[in-house]
């Protein structure tokens, strides 16, 4: 989203390559991708099993160190970073939202929604709180436990978790991998909203192209590489691209 005319990244690659090894050979995971993801943007990232998607992902969200090149996040360098303060910028500066919700269970939705802030030794600003909470729909459910909601709703507290932070970047890892369809749709247009209404950066890997398609951008990968992308893309469009890269 521009600012002042000033078009911000919250994310920055410049050839960024992942090597993993394996045995006496080398897996090429990531073979130097370079790309920028504005501020206020939704990008979906695609590509066919083995493409390098999770790594990617992985990356740029400070849970793995890239062979070679650089990463920035809200303009700071993640490489030369140790894991300790990786630790912390992920804590500070990165929401997640994964398949498995990944609530606490003994928990109340309040309590988890706010857990990141107890683990940065954070005040609670109670009234950013009722607005997250408000703004994933569960303002009404605040004391009850993960066990007493929905598969949708537990995902709307990952969802309002991610964000309690006012992080730089929410990573999403196939989140609607466990919902149906029609949830699934309700988390996506939560997603959306996220962007649209609070401004921020969601980067969200999927198999799905009606998942894709509620982003801004869908970039794919294949064989570790920057494949092409699709603006304002549609279902069809982004299913024809997979079948093309090689998966139907
Ligand atoms: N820890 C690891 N050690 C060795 N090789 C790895 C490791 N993690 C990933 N790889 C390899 O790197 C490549 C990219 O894997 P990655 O998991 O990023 O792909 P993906 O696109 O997310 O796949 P999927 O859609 O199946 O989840 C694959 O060849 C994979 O086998």
């Amino acid at each position: 989203m521009a600012k002042s005319g000033v078009l911000q990244y919250a994310v920055q690659l410049d050839s960024v390559t992942k090597k993993y090894r394996s045995g006496r050979n080398e897996v090429h995971a990531l073979r130097g991708i370079t790309a920028a993801f504005p501020t206020g943007s939704f990008t979906a990232v695609m590509g066919p099993s083995g493409s390098g998607k999770s790594t990617f992902l992985n990356c740029v969200a400070g849970l793995d160190h890239p062979t070679s090149g650089h990463i920035l996040l809200g303009g700071t360098e993640l490489s030369g970073r140790t894991e300790a303060q990786l630790t912390e910028f992920r804590r500070d500066r990165i929401g997640f939202v994964f398949q498995a919700y990944n609530l606490l269970s003994a928990l109340t939705v309040e309590d988890n929604v706010t857990m990141p802030l107890r683990l940065a030794d954070a005040p609670v600003d109670h009234q950013h709180l009722s607005f997250v909470l408000s703004a994933v729909g569960l303002a009404e459910h605040r004391t009850r436990r993960p066990n007493q909601l929905s598969g949708g709703q537990q995902q709307r507290v990952a969802i309002a978790r991610a964000l309690i932070t006012r992080p730089d970047l929410v990573c999403a890892d196939e989140p609607t991998g466990a919902l149906d369809s029609r949830t699934g749709r309700q988390v996506l247009a939560l997603l959306r909203q996220v962007v649209d209404e609070m401004g921020q950066t969601v980067l969200m890997v999927t198999h799905d192209p009606v998942a894709a398609a509620q982003a801004d951008t869908v970039v794919f990968l294949a064989d570790g590489q920057l494949a092409g992308e699709l603006r304002a893309p549609t279902p069809e469009q982004v299913a024809e691209r997979m079948t093309r890269l090689g998966e139907a």
